[in-house]
């Protein structure tokens, strides 16, 4: 076993030249010491956000995460039971490192409450420097931290092994933990903690999974049914849309071959083509690295597979899908509250036009991708048409298709139209407020009456359509000035998503590292250094998430792995305009929970200095919390 690491002198040499030998300590330990010093994390501080969060919110946060932490709990209570009898805590935390729940022995439920290592308290690693549940989430990978590899001074007396949980798009959703006194957290504990956490991420998988085809992959054939076997899952054009660590490990990929990769590309043939060669749902599959067993899964039912809030109409089968669920539908919404989504799920769910607005670049097309690959309809088309971008005399024939002939230029064989190629999906209308006033009322017959007429007088033909609509215009105002139909108007705005500017979204650095981290940076060490984070917090983002992710991506494409980027890195330009920038006003009131909770971890989740850094009392600060949630 690995003696339990005491490393004062490589600590001081830390400190003090901020550079150490090699091998001195596990290069993940070490990178991480390299975040955290980025971040400008003394190794001595004492406390830090030692406030506890409420009991209410950390209900709310709680709730949150309902779904997965109700999977999870078999596998933490199995964890618990081997662990309990050796004096040791299993802690859950959620993708945030907030922990959510822990289960442990009494004798060191107390040392963990003097360590802060409870519920309510935050654990990632801009806070609490390098320990196993932040370190775990930052890489999403398993780590095992022990004494002296805590970036703190003050948890030296710890051990902690942790492993993230993550979702079938590799996304972290939360972070199963065991921790006790270094001499009994080794790395077979790591190994333990991970075994339970595979099980969950395949129980996450299975309730995800409806919808796709699913192969179970093992390199031994008798692997097949247990929990040791890895899950691919395709969809109907057999584009690799979910996976897990395990498949893709053999595989040799990551989870950046979500939504690029085909079947084909994996295993050198079609998905049919194997189907059909292997005869049955079983048989072998050539890799790069080698032969694997697989076997297609049964198709989940709906029902048993997808949350209550997300059940309704059944699917209709994969096959029928000319558009299929985007690869990047599971983008993160950056910043914005989840509720939002799930909300305008419900929506959509009963046949109520959803309205999106927002400046340009805030993600009003990639709400809609989410909010189609979100709904039951996820299987079926998405189709998009840009009003703005089609010339006027154009836009009636593109929506509602044309009888042969109809106009000069019109297709020989006519065209049935964007409406009813979406027939049983979701039409999504970009920039809605540029749609032509003729254009409207032929719009808002369609959504009367449910059949599209096409131009040239053909049948009125039957469409069966859910409609996103989104718009950076004023339509009130436009409706006041004349040119929105009113009846149109009224039809779209039951309850209108107002996607906050970046600027108003909280926090900036938050919200730019974990876009870094979605795009593989912290995989790849490179650091976005706490001087850059702090500019880009003064910047106003006139381009908003179009404009921070396309800076992101350059950054990525110019610098070497390993890189700490400072200020010097941006483009002159850029970096002029932001340092030219007034700091950013703490008065612009954060306009989502998710915003607000970042404003107010920024305050340590001390609600007084929140609100005072606001210019608002605490108790409307509370109101608006509550309003925000409701
Ligand atoms: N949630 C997100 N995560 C990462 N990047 C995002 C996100 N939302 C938007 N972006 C970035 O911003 C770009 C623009 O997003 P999107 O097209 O959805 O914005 P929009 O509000 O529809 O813009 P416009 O009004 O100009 O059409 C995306 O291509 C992507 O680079």
């Amino acid at each position: 076993m690995r003696p339990v690491p005491d490393l004062t002198e490589a600590r001081r040499l830390f400190y003090e030249t901020a550079s150490l030998p090699d091998g001195l300590l596990p290069p993940s330990i070490l990178q991480s010491w390299r975040r955290c010093r980025s971040f400008g994390l003394p190794m001595q501080a004492r406390t830090r956000n030692e406030e506890r969060l409420e009991a209410t919110e950390l209900a709310r946060r709680r709730e949150a995460s309902a779904d997965w932490l109700s999977l999870a709990r078999p596998q933490v209570d199995t964890l618990f039971e081997q662990v309990v009898d050796d004096g040791l805590v299993v802690v859950v935390a959620d993708g945030q490192g907030l922990i959510l729940d822990e289960l442990g022995h009494p004798a060191f439920l107390d040392r963990a409450e003097r360590l802060a290592l409870t519920p309510g308290m935050a654990w990632g690693e801009t806070i609490r420097g390098t320990n196993a549940i932040g370190t775990a989430l930052a890489l999403a990978d398993p780590v095992l931290v022990r004494g002296g590899e805590h970036y703190l001074e003050r948890n030296r007396t710890l051990a902690c092994a942790a492993s993230p949980i993550l979702d079938p798009f590799g996304q972290p959703v939360g972070v199963v933990d065991v921790s006790g006194p270094p001499r009994r957290v080794h790395a077979g504990r790591l190994q333990q903690v991970d075994a339970a956490v595979r099980l969950i991420e395949q129980r996450l998988f299975d309730v995800a999974r409806a919808g796709w085809m699913t192969l179970a992959l093992h390199p031994d054939a008798s692997q097949l049914a247990t929990p040791r076997a890895g899950r691919l899952a395709f969809d109907a054009q057999e584009r690799l849309c979910a996976a897990d660590r395990r498949a893709l490990g053999w595989l040799g990929r990551d989870f950046s071959a979500i939504g690029h990769c085909r079947f084909a590309d994996l295993f050198g043939e079609t998905l049919s083509h194997w189907l059909s060669r292997s005869g049955q749902a079983t048989g072998r599959l050539t890799t790069s690295g080698g032969l694997l067993s697989a076997r297609l899964l049964p198709q989940m039912a709906l029902a048993a597979s997808l949350p209550s809030s997300s059940r309704a109409t059944p699917p209709r089968p994969v096959s029928a899908n000319p558009a299929g669920p985007r690869g990047d539908a599971a983008a993160t919404l950056a910043g914005l509250e989840p509720q939002w989504l799930a909300r305008a799920v419900r929506l959509l769910e009963a046949d109520i036009p959803v309205l999106v607005l927002g400046e340009t670049g805030v993600g009003k097309d990639r709400f809609a991708q989410a909010l189609h690959a979100a709904s039951s309809r996820a299987a079926r088309p998405f189709v998009a048409v840009n009003c703005a971008a089609l010339p006027e005399g154009l836009v009636e024939a593109e929506l509602f298709g044309y009888e042969e002939g109809a106009f000069t230029g019109a297709r020989r064989q006519g065209s049935r139209g964007r409406l009813r190629e979406a027939h049983g999906g979701v039409v999504f209308l970009d920039e809605i407020g540029d749609m032509p006033l003729a254009v409207q009322a032929r719009l808002l017959r369609v959504l009367q009456e449910r059949v599209v007429c096409p131009l040239g007088g053909g049948a009125p033909q039957p469409v069966d359509i859910r409609l996103v609509c989104a718009t950076h215009r004023d339509l009130k105002a436009m409706v006041a000035e004349g040119s929105f139909r009113a009846d149109l108007y009224y039809r779209l705005c039951h309850h209108p998503f107002r996607l906050p500017p970046l600027r108003a979204r909280g926090d900036v650095g938050a919200i730019a590292l974990a876009l870094w981290q979605a795009h593989g940076g912290h995989r790849r060490n490179i650091v976005l250094s706490a001087d850059l984070l702090a500019l880009f917090r003064r910047y106003a983002w006139p381009g908003n998430l179009r404009e921070l992710d396309n800076l992101l991506r350059t950054l990525l494409a110019l610098y070497d792995d390993g890189t700490v980027l400072a200020p010097r890195d941006l483009p002159d330009t850029l970096r002029e305009e932001m340092e030219d920038a007034e700091p950013a006003q703490p008065l612009v009131m954060p306009a989502s929970v998710s915003a607000l909770e970042a404003h107010l971890a920024r305050h340590q989740g001390n609600m007084t200095a929140a609100a005072r850094a606001l210019g608002i009392s605490r108790s409307t600060l509370y109101r608006r919390m509550a309003r925000e949630r409701a």
